[in-house]
């Protein structure tokens, strides 16, 4: 029996993910065995940065890439949002398994909502795309870096520096953490999800024909069809994690919905639009031209030659 090994990153919600699929596989019944490798990526080991600073498409999946082509590992399990939206030439997803929650978490002390906090309270996030959502509908808080794994982030809310913090629904929900840890599930008309969130892309060889043929069967289609969408959006707004740029595709089966959020980071300028259409990756380009004829595009790089400069 062939022996897949795995490749994943050593945080707890990772390797979380990583097993979670692996039993999917097992239970599925393919033909292998499988054996787990860590690999530390450059974004595990830069902790007090801001990750918008940094900038680099894929902080957290180079070396994972790397360890593909020189046939260390056979496959990745990535959330996707964290994958850039293009994948280097021989790289495949090869699955798209069926997406968790892709909302954001509020999650306050005493549990305030986010409507009632004070003027001037303290919201810890590392997102400027939740931090400009935020700021739009609140422009009387206060945005605070906060940075660190979802334990990391959890413990910090219970220190004096931060009223509240921002994480992603999908990650609490995979690390067990009941819904009761969490304030309000922040409903995607007030924020938009980043592209993808929620979702897992298993990443593995392109001629892998073997490994393919047992991945394709745990991929959910609806998913399928939103990511696609949703990183379509992305690819053509030529975006990443330098800008506040928001993507979310709800699937029917039939029709995809899909709604896109460019801004300012200080949320002096948002544009936001919504495109229904059939066809995954035609209508992510369709709402990046809609968006891209209104200035979105212009804004994009104007803000990242603002972050390189600095
Ligand atoms: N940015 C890091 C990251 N990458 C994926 C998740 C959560 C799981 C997911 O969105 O699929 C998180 C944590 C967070 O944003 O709170």
């Amino acid at each position: 029996m062939r022996k897949i090994i795995v490749g994943s990153r050593r945080s707890k919600l990772a390797l979380t993910q990583t097993n979670w699929f692996i039993n999917e596989l097992k239970a599925a019944g393919v033909p292998f065995e499988f054996e787990v490798k860590e690999i530390v990526t450059k974004g595990d080991q830069i902790l007090d940065v801001q990750l918008s600073k940094v900038g680099g498409k894929g902080l957290f999946v180079k070396e994972i890439e790397q360890a593909l082509f020189d046939k260390e590992i056979d496959f990745a399990v990535h959330s996707m949002k964290d994958m850039p939206a293009v994948l280097p030439e021989g790289l495949v997803i090869g699955c798209i398994p069926p997406r968790e929650d892709a909302r954001d978490a509020f999650i306050s002390k005493g549990h305030v909502k986010f409507a009632d906090l004070p003027a001037g309270a303290v919201v810890g996030t590392s997102s400027l795309r939740r931090s400009a959502q935020l700021l739009t509908v609140r422009p009387d808080i206060e945005i605070k870096w906060i940075r660190g794994n979802v334990d990391t982030r959890l413990a910090k809310l219970e220190t004096d520096e931060y009223d509240a913090i921002i994480l992603a629904a999908a990650g609490l929900k995979r690390l067990g953490w009941s819904d009761e840890v969490v304030t309000e599930f922040l409903p995607v008309e007030d924020c938009l999800p980043a592209v993808a969130q929620g979702s897992l892309g298993i990443e593995c060889r392109g001629d892998d024909t073997e490994l393919l043929a047992e991945l394709g069967k745990l991929t959910d289609s609806i998913t399928w069809q939103e990511a696609h969408a949703e990183r379509a959006f992305l690819a053509a707004m030529d975006g990443g994690c330098q800008v506040p740029i928001a993507g979310y595709a709800k699937s029917n089966g039939e029709e995809i919905t899909i709604t896109g959020l460019v801004a300012a980071p200080d949320a002096s300028v948002v544009y936001k639009e919504t495109v229904v259409g059939t066809d995954a990756e035609a209508i992510g380009k369709e709402l990046a031209e809609i968006l891209t004829k209104q200035g979105a595009f212009e804004l994009i790089q104007r803000v990242k030659a603002e972050q390189d400069a600095k």
